[in-house]
């Protein structure tokens, strides 16, 4: 049984518990608009991104708690890529028939688990029927230094190209619980599942290459390495080579690449969903970055390199570089 829209709304406001941001909340969720002070000197980043049954994921893929939970990092991710720190979110959800009330609240404890290492506050929402399938939306306000904000467009010639992270998983848990149930119990599985369901925004890295002033170019790779690359090159009028022996894969993704003969390569390349951060910075500040981040515990790899040409993405593998012709995950390519 399902409450009317109304309680339900004070029910999953209720799920929130205290505040977060307090001392910056002078209107909560329950008015006709949430109202948030900002300080001087910060510039608010905003984003939004939506998740759709089927589209994004199946009963099978995903719990009511992981989608709401990765709906919510793939906007903390978009953040984290500029360099920015998350503060309020707004969540809005289209719900069927066929969507019980405790799992709409599952969603809802999703959503706040992974805001909760971010102190994200819930600044309200909006609930409507849905005809068919699930649709969750999250808008997602954030705060960056004015003028400091990490973007696609600074790449240049020279540069190193860099990753904060293993790649390709995300697609390898989604495939093998879409095609390969049955090596559900391997020893490999379980780290490629959490990749898929449960992946961790690079917040602690963005904040870490922004503070370093040495202005990286940045972008977070939701829609694949390939894309990701070529928006890069695109916004920053540069070619960038990518080194495929250097692209740092975990060991569950090579053991279920072996075991099953699937293509992993096509997962690290095109996968996307991995919700790590692509960057470049000069030569030299990559030796003074690389060397910190060590000692900081943030992890970064030197995937390639920056240069003049047509905007494009090249990789090179043993010794032979091609160009990259796809992009990135299209939702309308089918069409
Ligand atoms: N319907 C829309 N109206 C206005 N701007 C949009 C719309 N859809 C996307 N954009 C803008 O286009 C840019 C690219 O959006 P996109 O969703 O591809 O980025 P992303 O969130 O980094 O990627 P992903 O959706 O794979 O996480 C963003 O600046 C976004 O705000
Ligand atoms: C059931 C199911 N089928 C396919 C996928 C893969 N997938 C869906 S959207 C997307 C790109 C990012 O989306 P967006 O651009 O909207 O952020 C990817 C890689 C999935 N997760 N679940
Ligand atoms: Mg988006
Ligand atoms: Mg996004
Ligand atoms: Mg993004």
């Amino acid at each position: 049984m399902m409450q009317d829209e109304f309680s339900m709304i004070r029910s999953l406001l209720r799920l929130r518990g205290s505040v977060d941001h307090q001392e910056q909340v002078e209107v909560d969720a329950g008015d006709d608009a949430a109202v948030v002070k900002h300080s001087s000197g910060t510039s608010v980043v905003l984003t939004c991104d939506t998740m759709v049954e089927t589209v994004h994921f199946l009963p099978d893929t995903m719990t009511p708690f992981d989608i709401g939970y990765k709906c919510m990092v793939s906007n903390i991710s978009d953040i984290a890529a500029m360099g920015g720190i998350p503060a309020h979110a707004i969540v809005s959800l289209a719900v069927p028939r066929t969507w019980s009330q405790p799992s709409v609240e599952e969603i809802y404890q999703g959503i706040l688990a992974a805001g909760k290492p971010f102190s994200i506050h819930l600044a309200g929402g909006d609930t409507v029927a849905a005809p068919r399938h699930l649709v969750l939306s999250i808008t997602l306000m954030g705060e960056v230094e004015t003028g400091k904000a990490l973007l696609r467009s600074s790449a240049r010639p020279g540069d190193i190209l860099f990753i904060t992270g293993e790649i390709g998983a995300s697609a390898g848990g989604l495939h093998l619980q879409m095609h390969r149930q049955d090596l559900r119990k391997q020893p490999y599985a379980a780290s490629l599942i959490k990749a898929h369901r449960r992946p961790w925004p690079r917040v602690e890295a963005g904040r870490y290459l922004l503070r370093s002033g040495t202005r990286p170019a940045c972008n977070d790779i939701s829609d694949g390495l390939a894309g990701e690359a070529q928006e890069i090159a695109d916004a920053s009028g540069v070619r960038l080579v990518v080194d495929l022996d250097k692209i740092p894969v975990g060991k569950d993704l090579l053991a279920y690449g072996k075991e099953t003969g699937c293509d992993i390569r096509e997962w690290v390349l095109h996968g996307g969903e991995d919700f790590e951060l692509l960057g470049s910075v000069s030569q030299t500040d990559w030796e003074k970055l690389r060397k910190e981040s060590v000692e900081q515990g943030i992890p970064l790899f030197e995937i390639g390199r920056v240069e003049q040409g047509t905007p494009g993405v090249d990789c090179i593998h043993k010794g032979k570089r091609r160009t990259w012709t796809r992009t990135g995950y299209n939702h309308f390519a089918d069409r």
